[in-house]
């Protein structure tokens, strides 16, 4: 894609697959003003997907955007977009029990939002794991707003490649292998 991003309208509906400098890879789509979809392709807590998370959403200044926002896992999250440089900057404040428990947070969450409130009150939330990088953005789409089929299934080995390979989506933004 090779639009260039203006407006805070430029940002909402954007689908991003990118890669922190540490090796995580991470998708995520900014379904709507308030709302964030996710998928997690590398890292500590590979295999996680979540849809409609409540964030915040801004532009600070032309092109560049901050969302951050607070999980039922009690980990918290602020991201720095600056898309015409395919560049994000993020930090990822987990619990400490997320770091000692990851699989537990390994699965579609909206499924388990009682499991994720019920280890946030079980395990230790001190100290905490702090995960400041950058990231290198591998693709961005236009999806526009409040595409459920973005993030719609468990990610799966190859899925950010088949996405990037233009594989995944028709001309709608649609999912063509339902
Ligand atoms: C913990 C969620 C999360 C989602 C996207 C991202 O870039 C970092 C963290």
């Amino acid at each position: 894609m090779t639009k260039t991003f203006k407006t805070l309208d430029d940002f909402l509906g954007t689908h991003f697959i990118y890669t922190y400098d540490n090796g995580w890879e991470y998708e995520w789509y900014a379904k709507n003003d308030h709302t964030v979809d996710y998928r997690i392709h590398g890292g500590m807590v590979a295999g996680r997907w979540v849809k409609d998370q409540e964030a915040n959403i801004v532009m600070l200044t032309e092109g560049i955007y901050k969302v951050a926002w607070t999980e039922p896992t009690g980990t918290d999250v602020a991201l720095d977009f600056l898309p015409n440089e395919n560049k994000v900057n993020g930090t990822i404040f987990f619990p400490k029990w997320v770091q000692d428990h990851p699989e537990i947070t390994v699965t579609f969450q909206n499924d388990h939002i009682d499991l994720m409130e019920a280890s946030r009150e079980k395990y230790a939330t001190y100290p905490k794991l702090v995960v400041p990088e950058f990231a290198h953005i591998t693709y961005t789409g236009d999806a526009g707003q409040n595409n459920e089929d973005v993030i719609a299934e468990a990610p799966y080995k190859g899925l950010p490649d088949d996405i990037r390979n233009g594989q995944y989506f028709d001309q709608n933004y649609h999912r063509i292998n339902k």
